[in-house]
This record gives C-alpha cells, sequence and structure tokens, in this order.
C-alpha cells in the first residue's frame, strides 16, 4: 500500500507490507519519520516537539546529513540535505525513491555550494528490516568533496539500559572533549557524541563491514552500514543541553546510531558515483 499525505506542511509518503510493517517519510529533508513493525512497535525516535518548518530540521528519524556533518566545512551544521525539499523519484510495493538535486537548491544554496549534483534516497522495507542507501552522483566538470551521515534515531524505552556493541575495532573522536582515544567501553546514559572510526588493517585500505547490536530489555536490533560508511557516531545529549524542540526527559528515549563518512570525506570526480547504505533488522 502506498500512501500520501500532508503533514506538516510537507507531503509524506508511506509504505506498508502484509505484515503490518510500516515506513513513513516526509518529504522535508526527505527524512524518514517513523518506521514500525508489527509485533515490535516503533523502532525510530520523532520527538513530541519536532516541528517540520523551511530551514529547519525535524528532530528525529533518520536525518540525512549532506554534504557536510556537523561544522566540518563553510555550510551550516549538517549541511543543506535535511532542510530541503526532495521530490518522490520512484516507489513500488517495497521501496521508495526520493530526489534532490542541485537544480532544486535555493540561489543562496548554489551558491555557498556550488557543484552539479545528484542526491538518491532509497528506502527498502522488508519484515523487520529497514534499508536506507544514499547515491550520490557527480552531475559536474570539477570533482567535489562531501562528508555524510544517516543520523538515524533508535527509539529505546530508557537509554541508561541500552548497549551498544560492535564498535570495539574502533577508534574515537570525542566530539565533546575534542580529544582522539583508543576504544573504551560505552556506557548510555550520560551526554555521549562520539565519532568512531574503523582503522583498516595496517597495509590495507579496505574496511570490513560495520555489525552492530543495540540491546535494550526485550529487543535486540543489528545495524549494519557500507564499506563505504567507515564511521559511526553515536550522540546522546544527555539531561543538561537544553535542546528547544528535546523536552523534559526525551533524551532519555533515544539513542543515535549514524552511519556515515566524516573523517575521510569522500572525493567524487565527474560522472562518478558513490553509494553508502545502513540497515537495521529487528531480531527475533
Ligand atoms: O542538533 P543537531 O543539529 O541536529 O545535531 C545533533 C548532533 O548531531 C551529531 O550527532 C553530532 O555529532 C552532534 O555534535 C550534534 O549535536
Amino acid at each position: 500500500m502506498n500512501l500520501s499525505s500532508l503533514f506538516g506542511g510537507a507531503t509524506e509518503y508511506a509504505l506498508e507490507l502484509p505484515t503490518g510493517d510500516r515506513v513513513r517519510v516526509s518529504a522535508h529533508g526527505g527524512q524518514v519519520l517513523h518506521w514500525s513493525v508489527d509485533d515490535g512497535g516503533e523502532l525510530l525516535y520523532l520527538s513530541p516537539d519536532a516541528v517540520i518548518a523551511e530551514g529547519q530540521a525535524i528532530r528525529g528519524g533518520i536525518p540525512v546529513c549532506w554534504p557536510q556533518f556537523n561544522l566540518r566545512g563553510p555550510l551550516p551544521k549538517h549541511g543543506f540535505a535535511r532542510n530541503a525539499l526532495w521530490r518522490l523519484h520512484g516507489q513500488d510495493e517495497t521501496s521508495l525513491l526520493l530526489e534532490l538535486t542541485s537544480e532544486d537548491l535555493t540561489d543562496e544554496q548554489r551558491a555557498a555550494w556550488p557543484h552539479a549534483f545528484q542526491l538518491r534516497q532509497k528506502i527498502d522495507l522488508a519484515p523487520g528490516q529497514l534499508t536506507v542507501t544514499l547515491d550520490v552522483s557527480n552531475l559536474g566538470q570539477t570533482p567535489f568533496d562531501f562528508t555524510t551521515a544517516l543520523h538515524t534515531y533508535l527509539r529505546v524505552a530508557d537509554v541508561a539500559q541500552a548497549q551498544l556493541g560492535g564498535l570495539e575495532r574502533t577508534t574515537v573522536w570525542d566530539t565533546q572533549s575534542q580529544t582522539r582515544r583508543a576504544f573504551q567501553p560505552l556506557r548510555l546514559g550520560a551526554a555521549v557524541d562520539r565519532l568512531h572510526h574503523v582503522a583498516p588493517p595496517a597495509g590495507d585500505d579496505t574496511f570490513a563491514e560495520l555489525q552492530l547490536t543495540l540491546t535494550t530489555p526485550g529487543r535486540t536490533l543489528t545495524l549494519r552500514q557500507s564499506d563505504t560508511l567507515p564511521d559511526v557516531v553515536v550522540w546522546n545529549p544527555g539531561p543538561d543541553a537544553g535542546i528547544v524542540d528535546l523536552p523534559g526527559d526525551e533524551w532519555r528515549r533515544f539513542v543515535c546510531v549514524e552511519a556515515a563518512a566524516v573523517e575521510r570525506p569522500v572525493t567524487l570526480a565527474p560522472g562518478a558515483e558513490w553509494i553508502g547504505w545502513q540497515a537495521m533488522t529487528l531480531q527475533r
């Protein structure tokens, strides 16, 4: 089934499988807002105070940070893709394909990032599984660089009881203390902002595909990401961040586990294409 409706002023697209699994995506930011599994409830977090407004990012779901992660460049934080209006390019029973190109940007955005690009996002739904794939093409005459993240907000009942496994082989950039260190066990339940980088074995320039496990009482979610996304950002603002669209104790209800390419920007030659994905599977 495929629905289209208006939510917060932006068109919303939805898929539902015969099993009852559902996904909903806003044209604003091309952002997945909800993913639910028939017998497993809602798996993504969306703030009750999230707003969909021009130039603003929606707090929750899966924001697409592109072509810049965080403040690592001249663009506004996390780039423009999460604030832009994406178009539906294709759909079938189990997937949605959204698109954003340089033609869709404002004059101001094009002036700030003067590159001809095509950014596509495919959202694939299978029983107990959601896969989001980004596909970037350089349509211009000169190379461009980008950093990116699928900034996935995973819903948990209490973040202090959540455990994230699978990052043991990574090195860590701690954004809070601005320090780099070897891996140390991650304790959720207080502010955390870490960029984990998968270091390839010496002499090897390839990365093993990452597989992470988010365990909460009664639920285990497996997260995989392509070898083109060699970083994992783990973020939770903790109780004292004072984020306007995260009221009260809402910080406890999620942890962001972001499949990213940040440490080494991706360079795309004219005519070249880059693909990166994150897949989430509910274990039953
Ligand atoms: O509040 P936002 O602009 O959505 O950013 C939320 C967070 O995104 C990432 O996880 C970064 O690592 C954090 O430093 C940042 O605070």
